[in-house]
């Protein structure tokens, strides 16, 4: 049972202290921002949001965040949760009473906001999961190919709908991608096209040029290519001009059933607001846990 008082009690100060070790790593490291962002969403989608992909491997288990779909997350969203989770624990009521899994939604919530997007409440109780497997990723995490019937089969299996997952993919307006994941859309699209024909043709060149064919795959390059570094709704702008980075950003516009969503919140970034932050709070509950499946871990990366 989720409710926003949960630390009221046991760590009465927790969004301040998260908010100000954000702060602080963000300041250093803006890549912090999109990749705790991405690792919220990654965290709720397997296992539900309980902070599974913060585990480590260990000789006898191969955890979440070493399956192929998590191998590029990056490695500053981690750390964001663990300095938030030392200064927490460095104030003597907090120690090791505030669960991971709701380190990482504040944190997430507090990155969105230092990028000048909405602000909201953050519901807390989720407890920190026992189990963490590479196995249970496999078909959780969208791909950057798939269609919308694929994008809307996986997102209802954790109870969103189609505008949430509109409102959510908005999030490819902040961060990287590895010129890897669109190499096929650019140099090799299919036996007619090289380059796929719903993909903007000046940006098209622009692509090629930041990822020719022999560069090294882990290059990275902005996903939105008018304003990286800023939580707004350039990303839907862009989809209507061809610039969607992935063929999963592009079906959102070309077709006709998510398209009307894109054009709306395209033209009013209030609404598109509104609409992130209740597909934000849903996929806050996705699979929580409680004291009888969870725990709260003393050390975010491994179980207690
Ligand atoms: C809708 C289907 C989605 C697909 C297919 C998808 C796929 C991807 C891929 C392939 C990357 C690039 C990874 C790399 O090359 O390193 C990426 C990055 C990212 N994704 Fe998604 N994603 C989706 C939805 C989401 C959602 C719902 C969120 C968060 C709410 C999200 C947040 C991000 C962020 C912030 C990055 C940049 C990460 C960074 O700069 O470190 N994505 N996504
Ligand atoms: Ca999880
Ligand atoms: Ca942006």
């Amino acid at each position: 049972q989720l409710s926003r008082g949960f630390y009221s009690k046991t760590c009465p100060n927790v969004e301040q202290i998260v908010r100000n070790a954000v702060q602080k790593k963000i300041k250093k490291t803006f890549v912090a921002v999109p990749a705790t962002l991405r690792l919220f969403f990654h965290d709720c989608f397997v296992n539900g949001c309980d902070a599974s992909v913060m585990i480590q491997s260990t000789p006898k288990n191969k955890a979440e965040k070493d399956h192929p779909d998590n191998i590029s997350l990056a490695g500053d969203g981690f750390d964001v949760v663990i300095q938030a989770k030392k200064a927490l624990d460095s104030n003597p009521s907090c120690r090791n009473k505030v669960s991971c899994a709701d380190i990482l939604t504040l944190a997430t919530r507090d990155v969105v906001v230092a990028a000048g997007g909405p602000s909201y409440e953050v519901e807390l109780g989720r407890f920190d999961g026992l189990v963490s497997t590479a196995s249970s990723v496999e078909g959780n995490l969208p791909g950057p190919s798939d269609n919308v019937d694929k994008l809307n089969a996986l997102f209802t299996k954790n109870k969103l709908t189609q505008e949430d997952m509109i409102a959510l993919s908005a999030a490819h307006t902040l961060g990287f991608a590895h010129c890897g994941k669109v190499f096929k859309r650019i140099h090799k699209f299919n036996g007619i096209n090289s380059v796929d024909p719903t993909l903007n043709k000046a940006y098209a060149i622009e692509l090629q040029k930041a990822c020719p064919k022999n560069v090294d795959p882990r290059i990275a390059i902005n996903m939105d290519p008018v304003t990286p570094k800023t939580f707004d709704n350039t990303y839907f702008k862009n989809l209507q001009q061809g610039k969607g980075l992935f063929t999963s950003d592009q079906v959102l516009f070309t077709d006709g059933r998510s398209r009307p969503t894109v054009n709306a919140w395209a033209s009013n970034s209030t609404a598109f607001n509104r609409a992130f932050v209740i597909a934000m709070t849903k996929l806050g509950r996705v699979g929580v846990k409680n004291s009888s499946n969870g725990n709260i871990r003393r050390d975010c990366g491994a179980f207690n």
